[in-house]
């Protein structure tokens, strides 16, 4: 996380942080008292606010400008991941359940309590340790799969709010403060499941041996509660070594959802600290807001995805329109009927209801909304499978040919897979870009402008999509470059081109400095941009030397 770490006053090293908001810091009281009239117009902009429908949420009190930190935040609770796929829970490599450092399981162990560490001096806390010595240990001659079962780590997550209530009073009457829809959640899958892996696993292994003494309450009720405050609440905090970890922070998780959001958020991988940081220009009363769920799907699976886990339905300007923005990245493509086809788009009459009719823009044709779910639930499927492996282009184009009978070419199945077929044009065996023809380049170039749009349209200012936008403009920039290489009349203007896609790529890669995938495109960036100078420079001069030739 970058922050100024000198004194705005005499411009020397700093330590002392603004106890408001602690971003700014002062080299002491003196400078500190000075900068006040200054700095009080941007401290802590926005305040707490409540509201029948959304709870509490922030709301801006001062204009901020983009990319300005709003506020920096310690964490109530930190721990492993909340969600663990398949392939995690049978990893061999786990979190070190002190520092979180990736573990062989097996290699090294806590003494006391036996769960992995990632060497034998790396300690936990005391009375963490002493719950977990409470278990059986794993079975002897465990494998991964069964180690993996005892060592569970979305169960410690909850242990290690649970035990908030001796540590850190304080932080604890925080949690107990945060939305746990433990009412909305009785009896849905989510709870049976935080029934089986964390509730009774953490009694049934760990609690019932508890002296009563040490917390006041860890009945089942409790870590249902905890369960829900973590599943509404949880943030995902990524690790340079990319170990996925789950925060819970007081404030940035009473930042509301909205699909387009207007927010994003670094962490500080020593102390784990989140910085909110403003994603374009807030004017004073707008709401602070971020993404719960993946702006990349379509309003239908968005909306499911929050009504499962946070229990409301986001009526946001996205979600209220059929076109999502004009994206149309839900929308079918309709097949007509037996006597004509048609080259209409059928989109959802009410897209905020489930059940909802979708109906054609050109022709009488209906479809309920539980053939478009099956529809696209078998698609998703097709997707899923194909980019598990590593697709070929023409696997991929056959795919996407299949598809698109059925789907608009922005539908977000089908975006996905034109994604990857813009970088595998270019970079595969057999069709390097000087190998593939000029109609070839000319399509890639086209696809890559729809995609740039959708992207456009959906995040205006790259703040979740940033990733997606770069690696589009950078196969932008090379489909430029080689149309460059083969024309002698517009090359300098292609190229002029290339690197004004690579130079707002650098722009929209600023905010990505921090994360794993960022820190890697952005070396990538820099490469890309000084070969497409040096290009540049030779196109220049061999123009150079053959008018001097001429002349
Ligand atoms: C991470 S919490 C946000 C803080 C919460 N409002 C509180 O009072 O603690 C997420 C919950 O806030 C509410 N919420 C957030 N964004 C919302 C939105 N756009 N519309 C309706 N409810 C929303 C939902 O109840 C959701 O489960």
């Amino acid at each position: 996380m970058e922050l100024s770490i000198d004194c705005p006053v005499c411009r020397v090293a700093a330590s002392q942080a603004c106890t408001r908001c602690k971003i700014v810091r002062y080299c002491g009281r003196e400078h500190q008292k000075q900068h006040w009239p200054q700095h009080k117009r941007s401290c802590r902009p926005f305040r707490e606010e409540q509201d029948a429908q959304l709870g509490r949420y922030l709301m801006v009190t001062q204009d901020i400008a983009a990319g300005q930190i709003i506020f920096i935040e310690e964490p109530l609770v930190v721990g492993p991941k909340w969600y663990l796929s398949d392939a995690e829970k049978e990893a061999s490599i786990v979190p070190c359940v002190a520092c979180f450092m990736p573990s062989r399981l097996g290699k090294h162990q806590c003494r006391r309590c036996q769960w992995p560490v990632c060497s034998a001096g790396c300690q936990h806390e005391d009375l963490e340790c002493s719950v977990l010595s409470l278990g059986s240990g794993p079975p002897p001659r465990s494998n991964v799969r069964s180690l993996n079962d005892y060592f569970r780590g979305d169960a410690l997550l909850v242990l290690k709010c649970l035990l908030l209530q001796r540590q850190n009073p304080a932080k604890w009457t925080a949690l107990l403060e945060m939305q746990s829809h433990e009412e909305e959640r009785r009896g849905t899958e989510l709870y049976e499941e935080a029934e089986n892996r964390v509730v009774s696993y953490l009694q049934q292994r760990f609690l019932h041996r508890l002296k009563p003494s040490l917390l006041d309450d860890y009945g089942p009720e409790l870590l249902h509660r905890l369960c829900g405050i973590i599943e509404t609440n949880f943030m995902v905090i990524e690790q340079p070594t990319g170990v996925e970890l789950s925060g819970l922070f007081r404030q940035a998780c009473m930042m509301e959802h909205a699909c387009q959001p207007n927010c994003d958020f670094l962490f500080d991988r020593i102390n784990k600290q989140i910085a909110v940081r403003a994603g374009c220009d807030l004017r004073k009363g707008e709401h602070l807001r971020i993404t719960y769920t993946n702006i990349l799907w379509g309003t239908q699976l968005r909306q499911q995805h929050l009504r499962l886990t946070k229990h409301f339905g986001c009526q946001c300007s996205r979600c209220l329109d059929p076109t999502e923005y004009g994206t149309y990245i839900s929308a079918l493509a309709c097949l007509g009927d037996v006597n004509q086809t048609c080259s209409g788009t059928h989109l959802p009459v009410d897209p905020l209801d489930e059940k909802t009719q979708w109906k054609c823009n050109s022709c009488p044709m209906k479809v309920d909304a539980a053939y478009v779910t099956e529809l696209q639930t078998h698609m998703t499927e097709q997707v899923e499978g194909l980019m598990s492996g590593c697709p070929s282009a023409s696997q991929v184009e056959l795919l996407l040919s299949r598809l698109s009978q059925m789907l608009h070419p922005n539908h977000f199945l089908t975006f996905n897979l034109r994604h990857t077929l813009i970088q595998l044009y270019g970079n595969e065996d057999g069709l390097q870009l000087c190998e593939l023809s000029d109609e070839q380049l000319e399509r890639k170039l086209r696809i890559c402008d729809e995609l740039y749009s959708v992207c456009q349209r959906l995040d205006p200012y790259s703040i979740k999509l940033a990733i997606y936008v770069t690696v589009i403009l950078i196969e932008m920039a090379h489909t430029l470059e080689e149309q460059a290489r083969r024309t002698s009349s517009e090359g300098i203007t292609l190229l002029q081109l290339a690197q004004a896609r690579l130079k707002e790529a650098q722009v929209v890669m600023k905010k990505e400095k921090e994360s794993v995938a960022g820190k890697k495109l952005n070396a990538k960036l820099q490469k890309e941009i000084s070969h497409c100078e040096n290009l540049i420079l030779a196109y220049t001069y061999n123009q150079k030397r053959d008018f001097s030739r001429k002349t």
